[in-house]
């Protein structure tokens, strides 16, 4: 609901994905556990029963997809309980009455016919119905944002800006296929998964914005001005002029592409490459100068409408991110879990710290070994230019494991007659402390190793990287961040086994700049990041930048380390 201001006001929020863009509002609600009555007219009536039947149907085939690639026999049942329960005629009599005979929408007919099941269970006291009460609520949830996406899928015009309070990167990607041009998400801080991707898409993008979906009215026009953090919101005529004059500056200002070679002004040469997850990225990634992917990122393929999880699906995907751009390919194996989890049955108390990553996918060998087949076949018809990353590694025996597995279906396909590459180099993600600090124990059984400080960060400093209440936490310049990279470092040293980082830390000034200090020759990052750190990186000599990180690494704190940088530049 919005108030009533009718003057220019702004919203302040945290700029995750620089740029301006002035465009009409859309609002998603995304967090639909209240939904309030909307009346309809008779003759939509059997629009909103259809969109329910095709929610229904939509649901029900994401519950199949599922349970394909799943193989632990609870998760099977938890997910055969969830399609009894959507299927069950009660559900589909009481919506139907909702929407025929009160007049009331889709969205609130299936949010209260399941709350008036769940208030039932619950008035039961049964901790038998316990787990059927989660299951309702999840069902519930995802049956409503199932209802309304459909409705503002339809709705998106060109230029249009989405506010929410959260989005998960297929939806966003979705809705940047449909002409989205940027982001205000009240939720999350800038290392929030669709915050990376909006950035990778070039997408404007603030996180952080309070009352953003309350404050915001469909349709009416907005600017966003990440730059500066902010959305403003029925701006006067002359707030427009202005921002026309520094959009102009923007198109003429925005550089794609390298403007220098590979190297230190003393000739020590680095390598700049590219953080993806969706086809649509691949443009900005060849443009920006990238020599290659670094992290290509897979949980895309599991979620949402873009599901495509069957081994040719999945070789046909890698194959387009293969062919289309040049330089080696790092695929990282599905990292499921943590805040990558809408579409999961279980429901964790603490999911960054569950079944996540690796954990998860040797648990369910079925859809481990439906991506390797899909990897290791694209590896054999392109040898020398796919590598392999293990996400959320924290003991020894995953690698070990997974190797196994990697071996096993290399077998496999050797003997039906598939070309493989023997050689395709194995990583893990340095995500985890445990792994940093034994990096030379770890660094000895694999062949190179990638550090995703984004996770680093939040194991490192216990922030959960989305939760915007303590954003200001989530410090990846805090030292402690910074000795665990220079533990890798030196671990994979001793071990003669290389080290790069992919996550965000390398695609920021300071971050960049220390990390090549510590010794990191490789660094990956959303496209548009390229050009500024290839710059960065050109234009001292390496010196520099290890006396940088030297005095970096004996700093106390985040802030002390943005003001030396200052000084250094
Ligand atoms: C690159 C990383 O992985 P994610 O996809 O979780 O951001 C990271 O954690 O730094």
């Amino acid at each position: 609901m919005s108030t009533a201001k009718t003057q220019e006001y702004t919203i302040q929020g945290k700029p995750a994905a620089s740029g301006i863009t002035i465009g009409k509002a859309v609002i998603i609600n995304s967090e639909s556990r209240t939904i309030t009555p909307t009346s309809i007219k008779k003759r939509e009536v059997d629009d909103h029963k259809e969109r329910f039947l095709e929610s229904k149907k939509n649901l029900i085939a994401e519950l199949e997809e599922m349970s394909g690639g799943l193989q632990d026999s609870q998760t099977a049942d938890i997910i055969d309980t969830q399609k009894q329960i959507i299927q069950d005629p009660e559900i589909e009599k009481s919506v139907f009455d909702i929407i025929e005979n009160k007049l009331l929408s889709a969205d609130f007919a299936v949010y209260q016919t399941y709350c008036t099941f769940i208030e039932r269970l619950k008035e039961s006291g049964s901790e038998l119905f316990r787990q059927r009460i989660i299951d309702l609520e999840d069902i519930r949830d995802r049956f409503i944002a199932e209802v309304c996406g459909q409705k503002n899928v339809k709705s998106i015009k060109k230029g249009s800006i989405i506010v929410t309070r959260e989005i998960s990167p297929t939806d966003l990607v979705t809705y940047y296929e449909d002409g989205a041009s940027g982001l205000v998400m009240e939720k999350g801080g800038t290392t929030a998964h669709a915050a990376i991707i909006a950035k990778s898409l070039g997408m404007p993008c603030i996180v952080n914005a309070k009352r953003a979906t309350k404050e915001a009215v469909k349709n009416e026009i907005i600017i966003l001005d990440a730059n500066e953090g902010m959305m403003v919101l029925r701006p006067s005529d002359e707030t427009v002029k202005d921002y026309k004059v520094k959009l102009k500056a923007q198109k003429k200002g925005s550089k794609l592409k390298c403007s220098n070679d590979f190297e230190t002004t003393d000739g020590v040469p680095f390598k700049l490459m590219a953080n993806i997850e969706f086809e649509a990225e691949l443009n900005n990634a060849s443009k920006s100068g990238s020599q290659g992917v670094g992290l290509l990122r897979t949980e895309g393929l599991l979620f949402g409408k873009r599901v495509r999880n069957s081994p040719d699906e999945q070789q046909e995907f890698y194959e387009h991110i293969v062919e289309g751009i040049e330089g080696p390919v790092t695929i990282r194996l599905f990292d499921i879990g943590g805040d990558k989890n809408a579409r999961r049955p279980h429901k964790e108390t603490n999911p960054f710290l569950g079944w996540r990553g690796i954990r998860l996918l040797l648990d369910e060998k079925k859809l481990l070994r439906s991506q390797l087949q899909a990897i290791l076949t694209v590896a054999g018809k392109n040898p020398g230019r796919v590598k392999i990353l293990v996400p959320m590694v924290s003991v020894i025996d995953e690698v070990r494991e997974i190797r196994n597995e990697i071996e096993k279906v290399q077998g496999a396909l050797l003997s039906s007659g598939v070309d493989i590459d023997e050689n395709i180099p194995l990583g893990l993600m340095v995500e985890v402390p445990s792994v940093a600090l034994s990096a030379y124990q770890f660094a000895r059984e694999i062949d190179f190793m990638s550090i995703g400080s984004n996770d680093l960060t939040q194991y490192t400093l216990a922030v959960d990287r989305g939760n915007d209440r303590i954003h200001t936490l989530f410090q990846h310049y805090h030292p402690s961040v910074l000795k665990l990279i220079k533990m890798t470092v030196d671990g994979a040293k001793k071990a003669d086994v290389e080290v790069s980082v992919c996550g965000e830390l390398a695609g920021d000034e300071i971050g960049a700049a220390c990390l090549f200090g510590f010794g990191i020759k490789e660094l990956s990052m959303v496209p548009s990041s390229v050009p500024k750190i290839n710059e960065l990186l050109c234009s001292k000599s390496a010196e520099e930048f290890i006396k940088l990180a030297d005095h970096a690494i004996e700093l106390s704190s985040s802030e002390e380390l943005e003001q030396l940088y200052g000084e250094w530049k």
